[in-house]
């Protein structure tokens, strides 16, 4: 990626100029232009196989055989989670948190501070000692998450963090995340396939279709938001049509626009409905 003509100003965390990448004689992205501000909760959504993950691998740094101009806050600044926790597991969960942090000198105490608040934030007080195998699945994304914190990030990448927990699971995680982007306000810019995740989390969701951006949609709502909010349905089908997925193949409840891993079935029992239920609203 080239140098951004102008660069990034105070107020913008990405900038993009007709970024594309092809993988042999394929071409994945297009020349993608983008502007991201500082703090805005961006979610990007799109079919399997549409690009996001590569849009994701180009804006972390991760991908260098992208063409185009571009510039992105420094590396130092930018982390990323991914859908598996990526923690090691011959390292407890304190130490996994740790990992490029300094553990010698004179920001070693600060930065165990920070990776223990960033455990007690996520509600992993207690589990410090742990190792990743006693961990569930979402305790395992919340370590996650309390690493990229522990970071103080400006830029949060997460490519379909939630993407394989089970329902009630997920829902417990956009409450997290809504919180933690609401307290520490750091540009985010989230991947998945559920519009509904979308809708609840993000202020701006777009969505990549053969290669470039069909649909830039700013979301207005008021939070907490709340799936029962006639707006929310609004915008939900909105972000539907683009993805060219009519009402009745939508399905009731954060149907993913396309193939992804399907909810846990003891999540979909009357008791977690319930629960599910009285956890719609983000951020409440
Ligand atoms: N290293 C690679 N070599 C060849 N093709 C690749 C490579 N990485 C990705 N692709 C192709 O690029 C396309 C976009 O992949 P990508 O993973 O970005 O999609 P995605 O939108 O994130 O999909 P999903 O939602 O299923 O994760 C796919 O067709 C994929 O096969």
């Amino acid at each position: 990626m080239a140098a951004y003509p102008g660069g990034l100003s105070a107020q913008t965390a990405v900038v993009l100029g007709g970024l594309a990448r092809r993988f042999g004689t394929r071409t994945v992205l297009d020349g993608i232009d983008l502007r991201i501000p500082r703090g805005q909760f961006v979610a990007l959504v799109g079919r399997s196989g549409s690009g996001k993950s590569t849009l994701l691998r180009a804006i972390a740094g991760i991908d260098h055989e992208v063409d185009g101009d571009g510039e992105i806050l420094s590396p130092e600044r930018v982390s990323v989670i991914f859908q598996d926790s990526r923690l090691l597991p011959w390292r407890r969960v304190l130490d996994n948190v740790l990992l490029g942090l300094p553990r010698r000198g004179p920001h070693a105490a600060a930065a165990e501070a920070r990776a223990r608040a960033a455990l007690a934030e996520v509600g992993l007080a207690g589990r410090e000692d742990a190792w990743p195998s006693e961990l569930s699945g979402g305790e395992a994304q919340r370590a996650a998450l309390a690493r990229s914190l522990a970071r103080e990030p400006e830029l949060l990448l997460a490519d379909e963090p939630f993407g394989a927990l089970d329902a009630l699971t997920r829902i417990r995680m956009h409450a997290l995340l809504s919180e933690v982007w609401q307290h520490h306000g750091p540009t985010v810019l989230l991947v998945t396939h559920d519009v509904e995740e979308a809708v609840l989390l993000a202020d701006r969701a777009l969505v990549l279709e053969e290669g470039r951006f069909c649909l830039d949609l700013a979301i207005d709502l008021p939070r907490p938001r709340s799936v029962k909010d006639p707006r929310f349905a609004e915008y939900r089908e909105r972000l539907l049509a683009a993805l060219g997925v009519r009402e009745h193949e939508s399905g009731s409840r954060t149907q993913a626009a396309a193939a992804g891993p399907g909810p846990d079935p003891e999540a979909d029992s009357p008791a977690a409905s319930a629960e599910v239920a009285a956890l719609e609203e983000v951020g409440s």
